[in-house]
């Protein structure tokens, strides 16, 4: 894979959307039980728990059995991922690598993280989503409390790019600078969404400030959508050229909704920072709903038909730190389960109008003031340091 590369959409392949941890963990393991010639996994949380020990026990079956098993896992996002853990992979003959250790001498630069999600099995499997192997996600035993959260599995054509993708971050974490990629001459361009109706796939990354085919994609996709955007991240602290393609959308009649976190989420100041955008996206239009049963980890977007499913936030932070990858998609039956994935979500969760947000109490408007200045603090430091 050269740098820079885009990747061309693929025909011919099928997908299967499985939403929580007790629906695609059960299938990703059986999987990997089944795998014949190789495992290949990379992924942004990996801590211990059962979750951990049922997904390590099955890797550790399959390269005892001669099956190749590769592990890349950010060197943040495992820190809670023991070194007892660590040894039994590696005695079974699992390669397991990280992605940027922390190093003091990194100093900002320790916040290049690998955030994709991406487990490949054989040539034939692909499990594309925003999942991480922790009890948040899968806890067997109690498997009603988790992260509301989606992976899709792909087959087909598609699974030699995902593989593409990771052969080049496999090789590439062994050099001493992991994120410095050269920065593009010019934008890349973007494959036009094919003109048919099933089995059309596409992987969509970014790396870093370096390449964001994920983001353009995604204008694109919101400048020509016609009849709905369903947009959900569990972090909303979307671009400007987001917010704004979101706002014109909603003008132009397109229903435009957002299905973010409401109290029930793992880093409350960041729901607090992006809090700050709903007043305009309100008053252009846009419906915004807050997921209540769980903490809503999902990041999934539909446009008319068109799917975006993987580790993209679309967030300032991921997009200029970040490796990221997602599944774009045109197909029916996954744009469809995707659609009705959103209407159970929007059904569970709290419709936030303009009344309600200025009946808001005090401290939450405090909060959202302090939360909201310090983010836009940090972005306007980092880019005038370039
Ligand atoms: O970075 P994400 O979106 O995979 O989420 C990770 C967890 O929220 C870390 O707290």
């Amino acid at each position: 894979m050269k740098n820079g590369e885009v990747f061309s959409w693929q025909h011919g392949n099928r997908f299967h959307l499985s939403v929580d941890g007790p629906q695609f963990f059960p299938r990703i393991l059986q999987r990997i039980d089944e795998a014949e010639r190789s495992v290949d996994i990379e992924l942004y949380l990996v801590e211990d728990g059962l979750c951990a020990e049922r997904v390590i026990a099955s890797l550790v079956a399959a390269a005892e059995r001669g099956v190749q098993v590769r592990c890349l896992f950010d060197g943040f996002g495992c820190l809670k991922l023991g070194q007892r853990s660590r040894q039994r992979l590696r005695d079974a003959g699992v390669d397991l690598r990280q992605y940027n250790p922390l190093r003091l001498r990194l100093k900002f630069r320790n916040l290049h993280r690998d955030h994709r999600k991406l487990i490949l099995i054989d040539d034939t499997w692909c499990f594309v989503g925003g999942a991480g192997v922790t009890d948040e996600f899968w806890n067997p035993q109690q498997p009603e409390n988790h992260w509301h959260e989606v992976m899709v599995e792909v087959s087909g054509p598609l699974v030699a790019d995902w593989r593409r993708l990771f052969e080049t971050q496999w090789a590439q974490c062994l050099k001493r600078r992991v994120w410095q990629m050269p920065l593009p001459q010019r934008l890349p361009k973007i494959p036009a969404r094919p003109d048919v109706r099933d089995g059309a796939g596409r992987v969509a990354y970014a790396a870093a400030r370096q390449h964001r085919d994920i983001l353009y994609s995604l204008l694109r996709q919101l400048r020509r959508a016609e009849r709905r955007i369903f947009l959900a991240t569990p972090y909303f602290l979307p671009t400007g050229r987001v917010r704004r393609e979101l706002m014109r959308a909603a003008r132009r009649g397109v229903e435009v909704r957002l299905l973010l976190t409401s109290r029930n989420t793992d880093h409350p100041s960041i729901r607090y920072a992006g809090q700050r955008y709903y007043p305009r996206l309100l008053r252009a239009g846009v419906r915004i709903f807050e997921y209540r049963p769980h903490f809503v980890h999902l990041k999934m977007v539909l446009v008319d038909d068109w799917v975006s499913v993987g580790s993209c936030n679309f967030d300032h932070w991921n997009l200029r730190w970040n490796l990221e990858a997602n599944l774009e998609a045109v197909d029916a039956q996954l744009s469809a389960a995707v659609a009705h994935s959103f209407e159970c979500d929007f059904e569970q969760s709290r419709e936030i109008d303009l009344q309600r947000w200025h009946a808001r109490p005090l401290r939450q408007r405090m909060y959202q003031r302090l939360w909201g200045l310090l983010d836009r603090l940090v972005i306007n430091i980092f880019n005038r340091s370039g």
